[in-house]
């Protein structure tokens, strides 16, 4: 079912975003060195590593929070680390944050009509006049937002404030709102922490239909069977460097992703022992 969440046609395959040699130090560390990859539309593309690996600093790169030292990354048409923060959502990527970041007091519902704020015409002087223009583009705002907390499952808690949410419709909500800046990419950072399993599964099913409704999928996670269940290619960093880059099943069997991340018992409770797949080295280092 389609309810229009996407207007961006979807060439699955073909490059959306394309960083190349991404680098970032803090004083003495060096949380990215040299990161190059490539997301291809209409894909789930998964970027795991051990804590302070650098995951949330790529978020933090690509979404102009921080300026890179080297590297560019290209996405529809623009370098995103020569954007300011508040153009990346125009520009079709929006993100979710680790820690979630809702307005506590304000309804599920007005958290999601913030979030489509940008697209708002009426503007100040509007919103004082309240003219006939200004309130249709209010109902409609308000229509939209009811429309997309339906669509993560949410819409029965619309009106209740966003702290009283559980825990795992906290999250949902911040998809929501994120959604409603009609993303081409949308970026998720950790969406599932915290999540019991039940709510995971439903996780895993949003996720899927946000992609086959035309989005494309940047998932950080540490929850390795949401992962390797749904993305379509994985990006292993590790020290800011890449460790390894490829299709799940490849990865999850890389002995240098187990040994560096996933360990012995994790790789078994995958099923999976180092080595196993043909090559045993994923799809190496990806050049962008
Ligand atoms: N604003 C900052 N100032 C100084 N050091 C930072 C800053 N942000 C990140 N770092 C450091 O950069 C490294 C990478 O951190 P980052 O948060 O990107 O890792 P991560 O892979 O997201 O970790 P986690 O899985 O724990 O969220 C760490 O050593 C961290 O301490």
């Amino acid at each position: 079912m389609n309810q229009g969440i996407s207007t961006t046609p979807v060439s699955a395959g073909q490059p959306l975003l394309v960083a190349q040699g991404l680098s970032k130090r803090f004083g003495g560390v060096q949380a990215l060195k040299d990161v190059s990859f490539t997301i291809e539309q209409g894909e789930i593309f998964g970027l795991i590593g051990p804590n302070g690996a650098g995951k949330t600093t790529l978020f933090n790169v690509m979404t102009a929070l921080y300026v890179p030292d080297a590297g560019s990354c290209q996405f529809l048409g623009a370098d995103l680390t020569r954007l300011q923060p508040h153009q990346i959502a125009q520009h079709g990527l929006a993100r979710t944050f680790q820690n979630i970041r809702l307005f506590r007091s304000l309804s599920a519902l007005e958290n999601v009509m913030i979030g489509q704020h940008m697209r708002t015409r009426a503007g100040v002087l509007g919103a004082i006049v309240r003219d006939r223009r200004t309130r249709a583009e209010e109902a409609r705002i308000e229509a939209r937002a009811m429309q997309l907390l339906d669509y993560v499952g949410i819409a029965q808690r619309a009106n209740e404030v966003a702290s009283a949410l559980s825990y795992g419709d906290q999250r949902r909500l911040e998809i929501a709102r994120a959604l409603a800046t009609e993303p081409t990419l949308l970026a998720l950072d950790e969406p599932a922490a915290g999540m019991n399993p039940s709510e995971t599964q439903v996780l895993r099913t949003l996720i899927e239909k946000i992609r086959a409704d035309g989005i494309t999928v940047l998932l950080i996670e540490h929850d390795m069977k949401l992962v390797m269940n749904l993305c379509d290619h994985v990006l292993v960093l590790e020290y800011g460097q890449v460790l390894a880059f490829g299709r799940p099943e490849v990865v999850q069997r890389d002995p240098r992703v187990i040994e560096a991340y996933l360990g012995q018992g994790a790789a078994a409770e995958l099923g999976v022992a180092a080595g196993d797949a043909e090559s045993g080295r994923g799809e190496g280092v990806p050049h962008a």
